[in-house]
């Protein structure tokens, strides 16, 4: 491939990128899911060269329900801006460096919600959240009969460089997603389309699990 062929190729994935996200981001504001500016979406850009990925991201404190001409910028696996931008990359891009690094994602989408944040409460000791048989695990890509999963939660800290370690330690090879505490949820997939996937099955079950247990109490 020539210089130039190259160059297309990169300005080509970048394009697709952040019409992905656009898409992804437009869909996820209309269910609420962005509140207060909160919330970080991004998709894998290139493997031109192995090991050699960037990706785009949401431009930090940006109202995610409003389409711009700056939503989105490209970082390199470190998190830098790997094009020169006036734009913040996400607060959060070294939680999506890690994740991207640990799982060889291709896409990583973050929200908070009510029912995420109550539920890493709720179950909080026990660092997990437990849910056993319920079809939509299957969402999940885990396909057995009433499976068991455990969600792991990761505390939550005001500089993000201390939460990577925690998710680290936390990450289970068949989970595509970690809960933080108080905060949200982290899901990915191998492109944007099962990242979706992943984050909505996971949504279902925290609301699923939030419900349950609310009647379990009121039976008591
Ligand atoms: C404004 S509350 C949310 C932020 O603190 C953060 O958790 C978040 O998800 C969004 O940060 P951002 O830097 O816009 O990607
Ligand atoms: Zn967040």
């Amino acid at each position: 491939m020539s210089e130039y062929q190259e160059h297309l190729a990169r300005l080509e994935e970048k394009q697709r990128a952040y019409a992905e996200l656009a898409e992804v981001k437009e869909l996820f504001a209309s269910r609420g899911w962005f509140a207060g500016t909160s919330g970080n979406l991004s998709v894998r850009v290139g493997g031109f060269e192995p090991g050699d990925f960037q990706f785009a991201i949401t431009a930090s404190g940006k109202d995610k329900s409003k389409r711009t001409a700056e939503d989105f910028l490209l970082v390199d696996q470190n998190g830098k801006p790997s094009e020169p931008t006036a734009l913040k990359p996400s607060a959060e891009t070294l939680i999506h460096c890690e994740i991207y690094r640990l799982t060889g994602a291709g896409a990583i989408f973050h929200i908070h919600s009510v029912y995420s944040n109550v539920i890493s409460e709720w179950f909080w000791e026990r660092r997990s959240v437990p849910v056993t048989g319920v079809e939509l695990i299957k969402g999940l890509g885990i396909w057995e009969e009433e499976a068991h999963i455990e969600i792991p939660i990761v505390p939550n800290y005001a500089d993000i460089p201390r939460i990577v370690p925690e998710i680290t330690d936390a990450l289970q090879p068949r989970l595509p997603g970690v809960l933080l505490r108080k905060h949200g949820i982290y899901a990915w997939g191998k492109d944007a389309f099962e990242a979706k996937r992943h984050l909505e099955s996971f949504e279902f079950l925290f609301e699923y699990v939030y419900r349950w247990e609310l009647l379990q109490g009121s039976r008591r």
